[in-house]
């Protein structure tokens, strides 16, 4: 489904998918009017920063490093990192509402202070991420579109990889995590292309999940369905 975005706050670009589901509860709603501003990142939408004026990062996180997870579906993985990274400053971009009311309650019960929210489409996030800016970034689990006709909708494409790449120091960590052998397929295809090093030296580099890994709500549920996981780590060149 294509959803127009043309509302204020949105961001820029349609987007394919779902971004709201079933009735938020009124705690969730309340998140959203309450927490998604003071945690944005910067100026959100094509109603403030039409000129997508690159993000003031320093002054969001005082200096910090600053790293981005991808489609962070629940939330979970983020918080858990920077829960163990406090050092470091994290934007998440994820365009479901019902995800991102589901981080904020998350942030709120862990009390972390280095998280950003991005409440849209990572490309229009990456419009306005600084050169070179993104110290580690996450593509956990990036929604599969099985048919062949979608294929040009996933996240591993040049349309997403080249701004990506731009916005990440060089030799900076790029971790993709998918249970769908076509996704690692195309993965170790466009990634390395688009100037990215994959790391991997033995079977167990893409077998075993990074050791400061905390697995996700879709990782669950594909390891339910017995599907299995791969673990994926590039280095920007
Ligand atoms: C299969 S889910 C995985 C969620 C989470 N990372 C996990 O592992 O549980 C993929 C997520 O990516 C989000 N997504 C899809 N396209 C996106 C885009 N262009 N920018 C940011 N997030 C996106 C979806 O809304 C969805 O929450």
């Amino acid at each position: 489904m294509t959803t127009s975005n043309k509302h204020p706050g949105a961001p820029w670009r349609n987007f394919y998918g779902r971004i709201r589901g079933k009735g938020l509860r009124p705690a969730q709603e309340r998140y959203l009017d309450e927490d998604l501003e003071p945690l944005s990142p910067g100026p959100v939408g094509w109603d403030v920063n039409p000129d997508r004026h690159p993000l003031d990062l320093d002054a969001t996180f005082g200096g910090k490093a600053v790293w981005l997870e991808i489609g962070f579906g629940g939330g979970e993985h983020m918080v858990h990192q920077a829960q163990s990274n406090p050092g470091v400053g994290i934007i998440g971009c994820e365009p479901y509402m019902n995800g991102v009311a589901m981080l904020l309650g998350k942030i709120r019960d862990a009390g972390v202070t280095n998280l950003r929210v991005w409440p849209g489409d990572a490309r229009d996030l990456m419009d306005v991420l600084p050169d070179g800016s993104i110290g580690k970034a996450f593509l956990l689990y990036p929604d599969p579109w099985p048919k062949k006709k979608h294929h040009r909708r996933r996240f591993v494409t040049d349309e997403h990889l080249e701004p990506l790449h731009r916005a990440m120091a060089s030799g900076a960590e790029f971790r993709v995590a998918t249970d769908i052998p076509d996704y690692v397929r195309q993965t170790l295809i466009e990634v390395p292309k688009a100037g990215f090093e994959w790391t991997a030296q033995r079977p167990a580099d893409w077998r075993e999940a990074w050791p400061d890994w905390l697995s996700t709500r879709y990782e669950q549920k594909a390891l339910r369905e017995g599907r299995v996981p791969h673990y994926l780590t590039f280095h920007r060149r």
